[in-house]
């Protein structure tokens, strides 16, 4: 069998966690499932973190009660706390990822909390994931800067990310989030955190805020990394990250892998038809490059018949 990687879909949560208009739940399902319809087999699909922080996600329990049963089909959810972690349980979560911080300044921001208190706070919910038989996941953002404290070392990344896993996360998700990172630093960051946690268990998350996401993608490839976390429509950002913009749009993942015979799972054509109505949902034009070429290919097919 050829080569394959795995995408995490994020942007029903990180997409449009920063949107200021508040979205409709059933336009946040009908993403979800047009997702679904294009082959994504792993969607991030809400946050159950407190309305105050991020309004946008107030919805969370009406998203879980919306959620269609696909075969194969994987949901999780975001959570910095037991009271989100409860909460997620009891609206059905069967997989929840918690989010620490490579930098002090942003934990603070992001979570009000220092990383140690942070890393605190999810032993008990990890412990109880753990025995419930759920799905814990890892996020560490700011691992290739921050917006506070700029550059970041590496060696700090993976202390909190073997913390993580030890801890009992099954994947450690490598945030780059406010996309400051070129392939030079991806590769000294994977090779420090590969020292600690396997690399079978790194994801990388990578935002686009200066067009290097997909390089840094190809970088964190040949280092053995196979699984991406990834935005239809390159949408995201996080409230409390000045500057940040969005993930890299998984219709560029997919046009990469697709001509470099790596398989997704993914419809491309479908995903962009997806791309091109959440932007339509949103009142904006498709922002990724492979979005706008296929369109475009589109409709000069469409002028030619
Ligand atoms: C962590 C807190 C809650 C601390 O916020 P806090 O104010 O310190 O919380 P607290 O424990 O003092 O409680 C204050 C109030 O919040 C409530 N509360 C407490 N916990 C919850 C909860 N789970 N769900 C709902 N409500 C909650 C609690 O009930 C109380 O309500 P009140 O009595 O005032 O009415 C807050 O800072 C927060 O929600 N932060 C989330 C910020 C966030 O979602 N950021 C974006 C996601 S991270 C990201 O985008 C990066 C990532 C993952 O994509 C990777 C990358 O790109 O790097």
């Amino acid at each position: 069998m050829g080569e394959r990687v795995r995408i995490v879909e994020v942007s029903p949560r990180d997409g449009l966690q920063n949107e200021k208009q508040i979205i409709d739940t059933a336009i946040k399902l009908e993403l979800i499932e047009r997702l679904v319809a294009a082959g994504l087999r792993n969607i991030e699909v809400t946050a159950f973190v407190s309305p105050k922080w991020v309004p946008q996600m107030a919805d969370q329990a009406a998203v879980m009660q919306g959620l269609q049963t696909h075969q194969g089909v994987s949901y999780s959810v975001l959570t910095p706390n037991l009271q989100g972690f409860e909460a997620a349980v009891a609206a059905g979560a069967k997989e929840v990822a918690v989010f620490a911080a490579a930098s002090e300044s942003f934990s603070r921001k992001n979570i009000n909390a220092s990383i140690a208190q942070s890393l605190e706070r999810f032993a008990p919910v990890t412990e109880q994931a753990l025995k419930m038989g759920l799905k814990i996941r890892g996020y560490v953002s700011c691992v290739l800067g921050c917006p506070y404290e700029g550059d970041i070392d590496p060696r700090r990344v993976a202390q909190i990310s073997k913390e993580m896993f030890d801890m009992g996360c099954y994947e450690i998700s490598l945030g780059d989030t406010i996309g400051v990172g070129v392939p030079d630093g991806v590769k000294r960051l994977i090779e420090s955190v590969g020292a600690e946690v396997p690399v079978t268990a790194l994801a990388g998350h990578f935002h686009d805020t200066y067009g290097m996401a997909v390089a840094n993608v190809v970088a964190a490839y040949a280092l053995g990394i196979r699984t991406f976390d990834a935005s239809v429509a390159g949408l995201g950002g996080c409230p409390y990250a000045a500057g940040a913009t969005g993930n890299v749009a998984t219709e560029d993942l997919v046009w990469l892998f697709n001509r470099t015979g790596v398989e997704t799972g993914i419809d491309l054509k479908q995903l962009v038809d997806c791309t091109v109505w959440i932007s339509t949902q949103l009142d904006r034009s498709p922002s990724s490059r492979v979005a706008q070429a296929i369109s475009r290919q589109s409709s000069a097919s469409r002028t030619a018949e």
